[in-house]
């Protein structure tokens, strides 16, 4: 069955509901998931530092427990968020990856930037206010372009140094303020490989919670230039024909899905469906 997950802004002071809860070592798991009943949870020795009402999965309330650091429950773990995006259930990837850019934005905003008082959580509201000057903090959220660049049956691939050994994937990069995306686009291909592109076209878009990306996908045509990779950022960049592709990125990634689907389009097979 299909879990649906709606996320919502829930009272924090009514009991019951399920809860996730996460540390500085990932999120709180055991056999049967990352989500525990939340009363018992809370019934544990944990140190909260805020909890957050968070959605619906099926109708039933979702909470998290943002906390100060992990600690030892029997028959259970601790497990970061990229290692929920490799498993199979794509819905609670989506609560934790919701879970962890709520609880990240909300530690990293209780004071306020502007005048360094202690802000707190607006009720039915995403946003921290701060009572001195009144303003409000909502979530954050990063823009980012990511992008394909073709030239026939050739794709343009790179390696950053992060990446695991071998893989290559497409460019990407965070928009900066005065830019469109396409801007982003441009400027991103001109520092990471030095070429120009041509008919860029908006493919799809995907949330990135690592740590708060909004990813936009974009196929290019390759317009002209030769690749010069930019030094520390991109450790190398080739063109690769279609039929014989390096290991490419996880297959959850809007990355793999801009290179699966030009593929599927030049080879003629069945198009991908992009992951939400
Ligand atoms: N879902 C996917 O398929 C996929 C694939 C590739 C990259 N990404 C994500 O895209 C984002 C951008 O990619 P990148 O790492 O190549 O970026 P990038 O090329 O802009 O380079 C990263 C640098 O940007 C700066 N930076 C960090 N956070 C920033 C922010 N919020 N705004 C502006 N600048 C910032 C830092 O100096 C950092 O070293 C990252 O979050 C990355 O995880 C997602
Ligand atoms: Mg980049
Ligand atoms: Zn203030």
């Amino acid at each position: 069955m299909i879990s649906r997950w709606t996320t919502a802004v829930l009272d924090t002071d009514l009991p019951g509901g399920w809860a996730v809860a996460r540390s500085p070592e990932g999120f709180l798991y055991d056999d049967n998931g990352a989500l525990f009943p939340r009363d018992w949870l809370k019934r544990q020795d944990l140190s909260i530092l805020a909890e957050h009402g968070i959605g619906h999965l099926d109708g039933e309330p979702v909470y998290l427990l943002e906390l100060h650091s992990a600690l030892d429950i029997p028959g259970c773990n601790w497990k970061g968020l990229r290692a929920f995006m490799l498993e199979d259930d794509h819905t609670l990837f989506k609560v934790l990856g919701y879970a962890a850019q709520i609880g990240t934005w909300a530690r990293e905003h209780r004071f306020c930037g502007s005048c360094g008082q202690r802000m707190s959580q607006v009720p039915r509201e995403r946003a921290m206010y701060c009572d001195a000057c009144e303003l409000r903090h909502y979530p954050r959220i990063s823009p980012s372009m990511i992008v394909l660049i073709t030239r026939g049956d050739e794709v343009l691939l790179a390696r950053s140094p992060r990446f695991v050994t071998g893989v290559y994937s497409t460019l990407a990069g965070f928009a900066e303020p005065g830019e469109s995306a396409e801007d982003c686009l441009v400027r991103e291909v001109r520092e990471e490989v030095s070429i120009e592109v041509k008919n860029i076209q908006y493919v799809g878009s995907q949330c990135w919670p690592f740590p708060h990306s909004m990813m936009l996908g974009f196929h290019a045509e390759y317009a002209s230039g030769d690749i010069v990779p930019q030094e520390d950022e991109i450790e190398d960049a080739q063109w690769f024909n279609v039929r014989d592709l390096p290991p490419l990125p996880a297959s959850r990634s809007i990355a793999r899905y801009l290179i699966d689907l030009y593929v599927a389009r030049r080879l003629g097979h069945a198009e991908p469906v992009l992951p939400g």
